[in-house]
């Protein structure tokens, strides 16, 4: 870069034939404006004119009458529904540029995964979803993953444990090979589906067997609902269950597994640092709301801030797995960007299903949104919060305001100190998570995710909008992230979704 001259980190590009959509927009206006005259000059008419027919015209009026209203309502929604196609935008990152600039203070970045029930959500599936995050291609000393297991499962726990194991060959292994996805089941099925493991060889057949050995021991302990003895001996984690009662009543359990302080149990088999990876658990009691996957997320914002206070969160469902090792960096060239990036609060990609049928008859794959749509809005000041597979700053989701004065300071370090070992790290950080810590304070209102609603993510990013913040809506060719089985899955967690709003609104105590 020459002095004084700025190369953006991104570029936006406007969408192609625009003004073919708005000629036809237009001549589509047009034509509901018409039906609407014609309607109401009927109408008119037959009122005001009583001379002949008289009869039938009065029967027929209610018919021309409740048309019209349909109409009227359809063309007003219509013409709202404009707003999101009028003029479509498309993000483009130069991920090079921010190599060359920003590698030696890239910001450490915290990933949010969540979990609410092992019978649903599979201990097998959130692992892959893990180790997809824990394997993106990021320095590793500045990747944090969180998973919050809401069902509050041993199993679960003994999955992330095995996983964290297999994390020390999984991820020298994804780097080294350059491998995409980065979830090892997804990752196997286009094995199979391509039959390419000839430039692999006996290093994909072994880390295979791996793979194979770790998901026959945990889908054991997933049947048999029961850990194994010598796990259990093990690793002293699991003693935090013992004053467990069930899942809506117990204390916080939360287990820092992989953590730079701890240098015999953070390295991979190559030696070096892995992401650091924390288990929580968040107090549940009958008496407190729980708030849901809101009060899981806010928990994990408290939680996290002391562990590693990544100033970028990326938050996924445990359904979805990162199928581009990229995207972080991508992301950060929105977030980084020294004219445009300061105001961006918080950047969304698309919820795309992995497995939908190629012609997709009842449009299950909602593409109108993630196509169309979300690049319209994007020109708007951006697209909602959709609660997965979105990057946010730390600030915006924390309930900071946007000023015209606010310029965000990368450091080349983390401000954060930590004091004491691990085990006391551990216990200050229960603490944030506990049941009471929020009683009388600003979270769930103007800190945090909001709670009160179904849609928590949705009424988030609208207030994150209102305090001022832009959002971005990334969606290139390869996908960020892809939602596992497709609908089948979906369909399921709607059910159980719909069963905890009937829940919440039918004052059921939970
Ligand atoms: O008490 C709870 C309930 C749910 N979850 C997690 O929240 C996520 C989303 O819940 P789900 O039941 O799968 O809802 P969906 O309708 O599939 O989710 C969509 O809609 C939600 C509400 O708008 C958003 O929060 C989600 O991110 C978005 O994927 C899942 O990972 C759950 O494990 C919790 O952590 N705690
Ligand atoms: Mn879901």
């Amino acid at each position: 870069m020459e002095r004084g001259e700025y190369y953006p980190l991104f570029e936006t590009k406007m969408g192609r034939g625009r003004v073919v959509y708005r000629l036809f927009a237009i001549s589509l206006f047009v034509a509901i404006c018409l039906i609407w005259l014609h309607r109401f000059n009927h109408i008119i008419t037959i009122t005001t004119n009583h001379t002949q027919q008289e009869e039938e015209d009065d029967r027929g009026i209610w018919v021309w009458l409740g048309l019209l209203a349909a109409e009227l309502w359809f063309g007003f929604y219509w013409i709202l529904t404009q707003a999101f196609r009028w003029n479509p935008v498309f993000r483009h990152p130069f991920k090079n540029r921010l190599s060359q600039r920003y590698e030696h203070m890239l910001p450490e970045v915290d990933i949010f995964v969540c979990t609410a029930d092992p019978e649903i959500e599979p201990p097998m599936m959130v692992i892959n979803t893990v180790l997809s995050v824990m394997a993106y291609d990021y320095p590793t000393e500045k990747l944090s993953v969180y998973l919050s297991d809401d069902g509050g499962s041993e199993i679960t726990f003994y999955a992330l444990l095995e996983a964290s194991n297999f994390a020390k060959s999984w991820i020298p292994f994804c780097k080294r090979f350059k491998i995409e996805p980065r979830s090892p089941a997804a990752y196997f099925n286009t094995i199979i589906d391509s039959a390419d493991t000839t430039n692999l060889g006996h290093e994909l057949v072994a880390i295979k067997k791996l793979y194979n050995e770790m998901e026959r021991r945990i889908e054991d302990a997933t049947k048999l609902k029961r850990v194994p003895k010598e796990a259990r001996l093990k690793h002293g984690g699991f003693s935090q269950w013992d004053s467990y009662t069930s899942k809506r009543d117990h204390d916080t359990i939360l287990q820092i597994i992989l953590h730079n302080k701890d240098p015999n149990n953070s390295k991979d088999v190559h030696g070096f640092i892995l992401p650091t990876l924390v288990y929580l658990s968040r107090e549940k009691r009958p008496q407190y709301h729980h708030n849901f996957k809101a009060g899981a997320m806010n928990s994990l914002l408290r939680v996290s801030s002391i562990i590693s206070n990544g100033k970028v969160i990326l938050n996924v469902d445990c359904d979805m797995y990162s199928n581009n090792s990229e995207t972080i960096r991508d992301v950060l060239c929105f977030f980084m960007d020294e004219k445009k990036g300061h105001q961006i609060g918080f950047v969304q990609s698309p919820q795309i299903f992995e497995n939908v049928t190629k012609n997709d008859i009842y449009g299950n794959a909602l593409l109108a949104i993630s196509e169309v749509e979300f690049h319209g809005a994007d020109s708007w000041g951006g697209p909602m919060y959709i609660g997965t597979g979105c990057f946010h700053k730390r600030e915006s989701l924390c309930g900071m305001k946007f000023s015209g004065e606010y310029k965000h300071k990368w450091k080349s370090e983390n401000d954060l100190f930590i004091e004491g070992n691990l085990q006391e790290l551990e216990e200050k950080a229960k603490g944030l998570a506990n049941c009471s810590y929020e009683e009388n304070t600003q979270w769930g209102k103007e800190m945090g995710l909001k709670y009160g609603c179904p849609v928590e993510d949705v009424i988030t990013g609208l207030s994150m909008q209102i305090n001022g913040w832009k959002s971005v809506y990334y969606n290139p060719p390869r996908k960020p992230f892809l939602v596992l089985h497709g609908m089948l899955l979906e369909r399921f967690l709607w059910a159980y979704k719909w069963d905890t709003v009937l829940i919440a609104y039918g004052q059921l105590t939970v």
